[in-house]
């Protein structure tokens, strides 16, 4: 069974390059972690004092202002980032999509790429080349899926790397937000895989601005707030919290209706 815990941890950041203040006004930082000054180098307190325990069937939304500290949450659940403090303990095998492009190589074909890049994922080799032409029908690049990446444009390079993250069986799914930035119309297309991919995963951590993609996917919520989690709880409430309105009200009904179609919290 898949899990998750985390336990007080820490994740810092010493900076050894800092430069002095040199703004003739102190400007008041709303925007990310804090930095403790008391040591000679700088230090970001990107995470502080993080407990988390989340099990399967768990589809979790991180939300925060910027710097708030998801990204590097989602770091130490992948085991990128180890805790300067504390301990956690990741049960499972994890798929971190965090940058599509990562694990792609540009001077091998589009085909030979879903290969590497569901390799990457946790994949084997028997398993991508049995899901390769159902990818491949996805994508709808045809014969430049036998060019070399490098002559893609970058869509075409996005449709590629949302092809192969949408055919893979992760236990623990952690998302970040880059995947909301893609083209809105092919993000259209990709809806149902990726609704799918989250039904399939065991866990969903998911990092994201988007109130619409965050009802979608995900049931609960982890506020994060200058590196610790402000609040835990039912999405729905977590949002009112953080945004401090029903991020329900204004939502137009067509968008109600295909989230209780997909099964979201509306
Ligand atoms: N590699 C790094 N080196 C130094 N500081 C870092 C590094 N990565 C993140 N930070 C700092 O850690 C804090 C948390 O950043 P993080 O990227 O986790 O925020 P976020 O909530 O994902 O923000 P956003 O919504 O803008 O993507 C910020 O203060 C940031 O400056």
């Amino acid at each position: 069974m898949v899990s998750i815990d985390v336990w007080n941890a820490s994740v810092e950041f010493p900076i050894f390059d800092a430069k002095t203040r040199s703004l003739k006004k102190a400007v008041l930082g709303k925007a990310g972690g804090k930095i403790s000054n008391d040591t000679k180098v700088p230090v970001i307190e990107a995470l502080q004092d993080i407990n988390i325990s989340l099990r399967h069937g768990d589809r979790v939304g991180l939300v925060g202002h910027n710097g708030a500290g998801k990204s590097t949450l989602l770091r130490l659940l992948s085991g990128i980032y180890e805790p300067t403090r504390g301990n956690s303990r990741v049960v499972g095998k994890v798929a971190p999509v965090f940058d599509l492009g990562v694990g792609m190589d540009p001077e091998i074909s589009g085909y030979e790429n879903i290969i590497i890049r569901g390799l990457f994922l946790g994949m084997t080799r028997a398993q991508m080349e049995k899901r390769v032409d159902d990818i491949a029908d996805f994508t709808e690049l045809g014969n430049y899926l036998n060019m070399p990446l490098r002559t893609y444009s970058t869509g075409m390079r996005v449709r590629l790397a949302l092809g192969v993250v949408t055919s893979i069986d992760p236990e623990i799914l952690l998302l970040d937000e880059g995947i909301g930035a893609v083209d809105a119309a092919f993000l259209e297309r990709a809806r149902d895989r990726l609704n799918d991919l989250v039904r399939r995963s065991g866990l969903l951590v998911f990092a994201s601005h988007s109130d619409e993609f965050l009802m979608e996917l995900c049931n609960s919520a982890i506020w994060m707030d200058q590196g610790r989690v402000r609040m835990q709880g039912g999405l729905r409430e977590v949002l009112t919290a953080y945004k401090g309105h029903d991020p329900f009200e204004n939502m137009p009904q067509h968008v109600l209706e295909r989230l209780s179609a997909v099964g979201g919290t509306a």
